[in-house]
């Protein structure tokens, strides 16, 4: 079935399929054009590049325009500092002057259900122990101990928030799970502390948030722009992938409206919640190894919830509002104010985020559901004000939106570097690229722009029939590295009296 599919002559035939039009796709392309390569097309679901990074109208201005929001990816994450290296999305920011600002996490007011409540203190005393954290979970790293969970590395290092501690669990919320996506007790500690210490203390500790009109993706349409023509026939969009192929000689790909593309090469960009689900198909199914892989990793969801207001009621000069929401943990507990000076000002634009079950929850309901609730949170934070009903109201469903079935991934607990190669890896001709497949930029837009190049100059080296450094045996030339097996700490001889394991574990149901 393989050769008959490969010398379909209906197929279009390519030397290089780049699955996906984000971040990632668009430099696995460059990484070729660069290297004049220009035989390979370019696949993407939707009707426009940019993928994750993406934006809508919302709401109008004082002339009946709307504005641009983010949907998706919204900051520059680390920018870059004088001498050191700069993060790639900076730099491509700011050749395309996309507008920004600097995020400002000091502009924070705190409160409860009782209204204006200063806690703010608390946000200082969780960054103090969480250096000590981040020591600690380094020292793990570099003696190649076990992994725990965040939880843990956070506890040792003195951070105990008790469980009716609503104060404590709001700044840890601000401070862990609206970058992750995912509690602490759900994240690995040692990549957690590895990943933000790679982006923040490299790059630098700043965030932009793009605000451009022209939307984020701006930049990535704009890089594509520099190599592919208007109307360039290698750019497939409205197509979706339904099911790859692949071969030790070539991959093919099959479209849900019929068609297929042939190539010698193939990339695929999508997500990890896109791989997960089973809306695509592999022939032959992907090898156990990588299965587990993509199972092993998380998909996050992170849901913005946009509002707009006749006037700004909220404190006009503050960037950021933390909300303690007296009964559940990341019940709408941070909200952005677009109205703040240098962002949108007299947008009256406010926004509240929520991730992981609270953003599964939110995203099953119904906007009137869910406007209810907000809006019962906003009037608890202003008791003074006489607060009327949003003039716009505005969400989407990230963790039920097919081209990616969620927002972005984390690493579980107890992960190992050798789990993520085993998502990194190629199998066959089939290579992976993409943000989750970056194990030191997971989560952000600059890890899918690396990974993206990686993909595309190491297959470019294998065209060119040059070994690239991807792997340190001789016999599997430009391959990347991966585990057939993966071992735990103990082998069954150990599971025995002396180690508290007293009788056998392998009991039958039946
Ligand atoms: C809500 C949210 C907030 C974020 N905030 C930030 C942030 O502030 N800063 C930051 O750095 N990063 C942020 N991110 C992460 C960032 O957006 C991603 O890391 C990045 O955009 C991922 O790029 P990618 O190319 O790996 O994947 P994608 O952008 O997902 O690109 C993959 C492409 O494949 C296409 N595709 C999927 N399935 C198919 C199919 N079957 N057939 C054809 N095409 C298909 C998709 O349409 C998509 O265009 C955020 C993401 C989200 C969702």
């Amino acid at each position: 079935a393989v050769s008959k599919a490969r010398d379909d002559a209906t197929c279009t035939k390519t030397t290089v399929a780049i699955l996906g039009g984000g971040m990632a796709g668009v430099a696995a392309a460059q990484a070729l054009h660069n290297s004049s390569i220009e035989d390979f097309v370019l696949i993407e679901y939707r009707d426009t590049l940019g993928g994750r990074v993406a934006h809508t109208d919302f709401g109008k201005d004082a002339n009946g325009k709307p504005y641009t929001v983010e949907l998706g990816a919204n900051w520059v994450q680390g920018l870059g500092s004088p001498g050191g290296p700069e993060n790639p999305i900076w730099t491509f920011a700011k050749k395309w002057h996309l507008n920004n600002t600097y995020s400002n996490y000091s502009s924070i007011l705190t409160y409860d259900e009782t209204g204006f409540n200063d806690y703010a203190s608390m946000l200082d005393d969780f960054e103090d122990l969480y250096d000590d954290a981040s020591e600690q979970a380094g020292i793990l790293l570099k003696e190649n101990l076990q992994d725990q969970t965040a939880r843990t590395g956070l506890a040792l290092a003195g951070w105990r928030p008790k469980v009716d501690d609503m104060k404590a669990q709001a700044v840890e919320w601000w401070e862990w799970d609206w970058e992750d996506s995912y509690s602490p007790d759900e994240s690995s500690f040692i990549f957690g502390a590895a990943g933000e210490n790679l982006t923040f203390n490299q790059f630098s500790d700043a965030n932009n948030y793009v605000w451009d009109q022209r939307g984020y993706n701006h930049l990535i349409k704009g890089e594509a722009s520099t190599f592919l023509k208007k109307n360039d026939p290698r750019l497939h969009l409205n197509s979706i992938v339904t099911n790859i192929t692949y071969t030790d000689d070539g991959v093919t790909i099959q479209k849900k409206d019929g068609s297929c593309v042939q190539a010698a090469y193939a990339v695929c960009t999508f997500s990890l919640g896109v791989l997960q689900n089973s809306d695509l198909t592999f022939s032959p199914k992907l090898p156990y190894w990588k299965r587990t892989a993509i199972e092993k990793f998380s998909m996050g969801t992170y849901t913005k919830i946009f509002l707009q207001f006749n006037e700004t009621f909220w404190p006009r000069d503050t960037q950021y509002f933390l909300y303690a929401d007296p009964t559940t943990r990341g019940y709408y507990p941070v909200w952005q104010s677009l109205s703040a000076p240098g962002f949108i000002p007299e947008s009256n634009i406010i926004f509240v985020t929520v991730v992981s079950q609270e953003a599964y929850r939110v995203e099953r309901q119904s906007d009137e559901e869910t406007q209810k609730e907000v809006m019962k949170v906003l009037r608890e934070m202003y008791p003074d004000k006489d607060i009327p009903e949003p003039t716009a109201f505005m969400y989407p469903r990230w963790s039920t939106t097919p081209w990616a079935y969620g927002s972005y991934s984390n690493w579980p607990p107890s992960t190992t570097l050798e789990m993520h190669e085993n998502l990194r890896a190629n199998v066959d001709r089939l290579w992976f690229a993409g943000e989750a497949t970056s194990a030191g930029y997971f989560g952000f837009l600059h890890g899918a722009w690396f990974e993206g190049r990686d993909a595309g100059e190491q297959i470019v080296a294998l065209l060119k029939d040059k070994c690239s450094n991807v792997s340190d045996t001789s016999d599997d030339c430009g391959n990347r590295r991966y585990y057939e097996k993966l071992s735990g700490s103990s082998p069954l001889a150990d599971y025995s009296v002396f180690d508290g394991w007293p009788v056998s574990s392998f009991y039958s149901s039946s």
